[in-house]
């Protein structure tokens, strides 16, 4: 079947279906990232809209942010943050579930990056020089979804 006449899946019915099941859609993987750590890698192209991966299921503060320090097993723990000229896809609640979506079409290999939502990064700061694996907690607004 050419990649035309392929019915496209609903992203939505599809982020379900993952969730659901608990585990990682196939066509991702996991690569190290200069400075960054473990990132998240597309093992093939995506279009703009697609699901990728689910990132968290619960524990919300009442800042609205999530901590997704915690190691979990799945990829959507390890994609990292981008700037908003470097994003490709952005997070939304589908039921109680953080699910990724492209926001552009991208190309094999590349890697996927979401806006966290902050304003500052520990990362970023001048005056922090914690090696990655220092930081204790990673916050991830959940603000910008309510929008
Ligand atoms: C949700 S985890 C992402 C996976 C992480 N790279 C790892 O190896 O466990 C968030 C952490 O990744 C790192 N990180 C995420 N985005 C980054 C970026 N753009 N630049 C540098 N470090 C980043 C920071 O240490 C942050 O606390």
């Amino acid at each position: 079947m050419s990649r035309k006449d392929r019915k496209r899946v609903n992203p939505i019915e599809e982020s379900r279906k993952w969730s659901e099941k608990n585990i990682d859609p196939p066509g991702f993987n996991r690569s190290l990232f200069e400075n960054k750590g473990r990132g998240v890698r597309t093992t093939g192209r995506r279009n703009a809209g697609d699901f990728f991966v689910s990132v968290y299921r619960k524990g919300y503060n009442n800042e609205g942010s999530v901590d997704a320090s915690e190691e979990d097993g799945r990829l959507g723990r390890l994609v990292n943050h981008g700037s908003k000229k470097e994003i490709n896809c952005k997070m939304k609640l589908i039921g109680e579930v953080l699910c990724l979506f492209g926001t552009r079409d991208i190309h094999e290999g590349e890697e996927l990056l979401y806006d966290y939502g902050l304003k500052s990064y520990p990362w970023n700061s001048k005056t922090n020089h914690l090696p990655v694996r220092d930081h204790s907690v990673c916050p991830i607004s959940l603000l910008h979804l309510l929008t």
